[in-house]
């Protein structure tokens, strides 16, 4: 049998709310004991005093670009990114060429997933044919397949009509929508959030509204229909707003918000750094500021990178013509430490669990805990370790991050999946 100690860490429950010293016995590659002083026998140690150990994070919302784009990234550069950014799963969205809208593609990302043999890859499938919003997919197939849930991410699903029956179908098949809500006609065109910076710099804006008409719109078709929907990287306050208010009701409604929502405004955008150009824009403080309190009293239950690669090329042009995307995997974590936990917006649970059991739950997929038996995906936490953020040290293709430079405080230190160390941080630097 293959064993593996991980011993003397700080052990986060998410489920039961608690940190408790112990170790954590892993056993050809599941989790088969956890408790205090549990002998090594013949296996290996990791001694993880004084660093915290949660179950492996989940990143929902990530671009591998694989297939069509490799040259912003690969499922295997991307899997090597997450693992780097303590994450042992992702979920992939449909936006690749050609589209995940068919079984042969969620099939081929599972392909590539086992090949890189890293992180566990989930596939998320297109609501529409070339997500171009017109005609549904064959939603049942696609979860054959081993789609997790359904999106048409990076364009939304335009009219109401359409988005209404993919809730049906999604709600009978039993995945859930992922939406990205924009109302193209009112972004169009737009580069930045509409405001007093995009006046001052003389950038086209995109007002709040284009977010968060949609927003009220499918949580009234969610709630028409009954399907589970997911509100992708939410950014404004009147979003914060709805989501809170359907919440209440009973609405079946969850929301993310992403690291770079909850930590920039628009003012980062003055120096024309492309890596702030971003769908949605960072918004305004008082954005930021909603967005950190809707973290806090659990009306957003997810925190997701929307890691978006793109070449140094396809970003060293004009604002305005720059694609939108910023990359996310590898300074998620010390973010959230950084401008949450440290903080105290949210306590380490609470950070932790929307990083592992939430969105676990809403993909329906049976990570998150240390449940004896289950697959053993670790992250080893070290909240102590302060870094720089150096973009020429990711394991991404992508280097466009509006981070580059900044410290941040709590950073991986392993990332385990089914018992395999796939990143240990003190052998890798
Ligand atoms: N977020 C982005 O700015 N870009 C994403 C698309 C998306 O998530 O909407 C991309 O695919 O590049
Ligand atoms: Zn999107
Ligand atoms: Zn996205």
């Amino acid at each position: 049998m293959n064993k593996l100690l991980i011993k003397g860490g700080r052990v986060i429950d998410p489920l039961a709310g608690k940190i408790i010293t112990a170790d954590i016995l892993i056993a050809d590659g599941k989790i088969a004991a956890v408790g205090s002083g549990i002998p090594a026998g013949e296996g290996a140690v990791m001694d993880v005093t004084g660093k915290l150990v949660a179950p492996g994070l989940i990143d929902m919302h990530v671009h591998l670009r694989e297939p069509g784009f490799e040259a912003k990234e690969t499922i295997e550069t991307g899997s090597r990114a997450a693992a780097r950014g303590g994450f042992t799963a992702v979920a992939c969205m449909p936006n690749t060429n050609p589209v995940a809208d068919n079984e042969a593609v969620i099939s081929y990302i599972r392909s590539r997933t086992q090949e890189a043999g890293l992180v566990k890859v989930h596939p998320i499938g297109a609501i529409t044919r070339g997500s171009r919003g017109e005609e549904l997919t064959e939603m049942a197939a696609l979860k054959e397949a081993g789609a997790v849930a359904l999106s048409d991410d990076g364009r939304p699903v335009a009219s109401a009509a359409v988005m209404r029956r993919a809730m049906q179908y999604a709600r009978m098949v039993g995945l859930p929508i992922i939406s990205h809500c924009e109302e193209p006609s009112l972004s169009k065109g737009g580069a930045v959030h509409e405001g007093y910076m995009s006046t001052l710099l003389g950038l086209p804006g995109i007002p709040a509204a284009a977010e968060e008409i949609m927003v009220a719109r499918d949580i009234i078709l969610a709630e028409d229909t009954g399907c589970p929907l997911h509100i992708a990287h939410v950014s404004t306050a009147g979003s914060v707003r709805l989501i809170r208010e359907a919440k209440a009701r009973g609405v079946p409604v969850t929301a993310e918000v992403t690291p770079h929502h909850f930590t920039l405004t628009d003012r980062a955008v003055a120096g024309y750094d492309t890596g702030t150009k971003v769908n949605p824009p960072l918004r305004t403080e008082e954005d930021v500021a909603a967005l950190k309190e809707a973290l806090a009293d659990g009306t957003i239950d997810v925190i997701a990178t929307d890691h978006a690669p793109h070449t140094v090329e396809e970003k060293d042009v004009e604002y305005q013509l720059a694609p939108f995307g910023l990359v996310g995997l590898e300074t998620a974590l010390g973010l959230v430490w950084t401008e949450l936990v440290e903080p105290s917006i949210l306590s380490p649970v609470e950070a932790i669990r929307k990083l592992t059991v939430n969105p676990a739950r809403i993909l329906g997929l049976p990570a998150g805990t240390f449940q004896v038996g289950a697959d053993a995906d670790i992250t080893v936490i070290d909240p102590e370790l302060e870094e720089v953020v150096d973009p020429a040290a990711f394991a991404s293709k992508g280097r466009n991050t509006p981070f580059a430079g900044r410290r941040l405080k709590g950073l991986p230190a392993a990332t385990i999946v089914r018992g395999k160390v796939v990143y240990n941080r003190s052998l890798a630097e």
